[in-house]
């Protein structure tokens, strides 16, 4: 889509984002704000959000797109009591209205199964299934009242296809593309559209925060994330995503869709290349 188009389809649109502190949810800030967006940040780490926010403020934005204030509120998706309520000081300060939900934070995993504790599995699912479905749960009733709204699921590469040392973090991945396949018809006659984004390799600190199988973190950064793709080119593809009112998208290298189509069409064969992937 054009620019124009783009800033026709966002300009005072309402965006909420979790995960907005870094990497991928912080550069999606920039995306939906540079096309007049009204962004509302979220995240545990409000210091980080501020930091965020002042970029936001201080960033030029070109005419003719009117620029909005971004708030910010801080927001841990697994903490299933506080979500609802945070939601509604949200919608109360945004005349009760989220257009786009951005629902990004995440939590990877570094580690056999092995040797992963059973507790390390419920934290990768509570952020990345169960925090993903109580945000969208507590934002379904106000885009039903309003009408109108975009959900958009951040998965992975992982949710079409598992890779060895990621149990938790490709099973997880693949329950909420499975939630996300089965919500969009159900909301479609609310006018509400659902859009998940898999992305291959992201340049951010994903590694870092990663969970080992003891549950203390990796603190590493990955040579996959490394030399992975800019978050700002992937945080565009979000936002064409959007514009496009796209179901499913992948943004990630041939090889790794070629990997999807042969999981598919030849799941032997696949297997036999994680195999020999595991041995690596
Ligand atoms: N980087 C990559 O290679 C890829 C990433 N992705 C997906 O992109 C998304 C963003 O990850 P990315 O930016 O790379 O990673 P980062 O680790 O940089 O960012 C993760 C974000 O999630 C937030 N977060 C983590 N736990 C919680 C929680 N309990 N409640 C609220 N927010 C939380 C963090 O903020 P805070 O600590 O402030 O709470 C942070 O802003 C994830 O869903 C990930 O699976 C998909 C494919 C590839
Ligand atoms: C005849 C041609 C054969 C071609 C076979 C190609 C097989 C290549 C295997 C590709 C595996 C891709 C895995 C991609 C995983 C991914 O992109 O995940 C991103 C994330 O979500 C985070 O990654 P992390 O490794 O940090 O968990």
């Amino acid at each position: 889509p054009s620019i124009t188009l783009k800033q026709q389809c966002l300009k005072g649109k309402v965006v909420l984002i979790t995960g907005a502190s870094s990497g991928l949810g912080k550069a999606c800030c920039f995306a939906f704000h540079k096309y007049g967006c009204k962004v509302i940040l979220c995240s545990r780490t409000l210091e980080e959000l501020e930091k965020v926010k002042l970029e936001l403020d201080e960033k030029f934005i070109p005419k003719p797109v009117e620029k909005k204030p971004s708030i910010v509120f801080q927001l841990d998706v697994t903490d299933i009591d506080h979500v609802g309520n945070t939601i509604r000081k949200i919608t109360a300060v945004c005349d009760s209205k989220i257009d786009i939900l951005i629902n990004n934070a995440g939590l990877d995993q570094r580690g056999s199964a092995l040797a992963s504790n059973l507790d390390v599995y419920r934290r990768i699912f509570d952020v990345n299934l169960f925090g993903q479905i109580t945000v969208t749960k507590a934002v379904l009733p106000y885009m039903v009242a309003q009408r109108s709204g975009h959900i958009v699921g951040i998965g992975s590469v992982q949710s079409k296809i598992s890779v060895p040392f990621r149990t938790a973090y490709s099973a997880s991945k693949h329950a909420s593309q499975g939630f996300y396949d089965a919500l969009r018809p159900e909301v479609h006659e609310h006018n509400i559209h659902v859009t998940t984004v898999n992305p291959g390799y992201i340049k951010t600190n994903i590694s870092m925060n990663a969970l080992n199988g003891d549950g203390s973190v990796y603190g590493k950064l990955d040579g996959n994330q490394k030399n992975g793709m800019e978050a700002d080119f992937v945080a565009e593809e979000i936002v064409n995503s959007v514009v496009k009112k796209e179901n499913d998208v992948m943004i990630a290298p041939f090889l790794h869709k070629i990997a999807v189509w042969i999981r598919f069409l030849s799941p032997n064969l696949y297997f036999w290349i994680m195999r020999k992937r595991a041995g690596l």
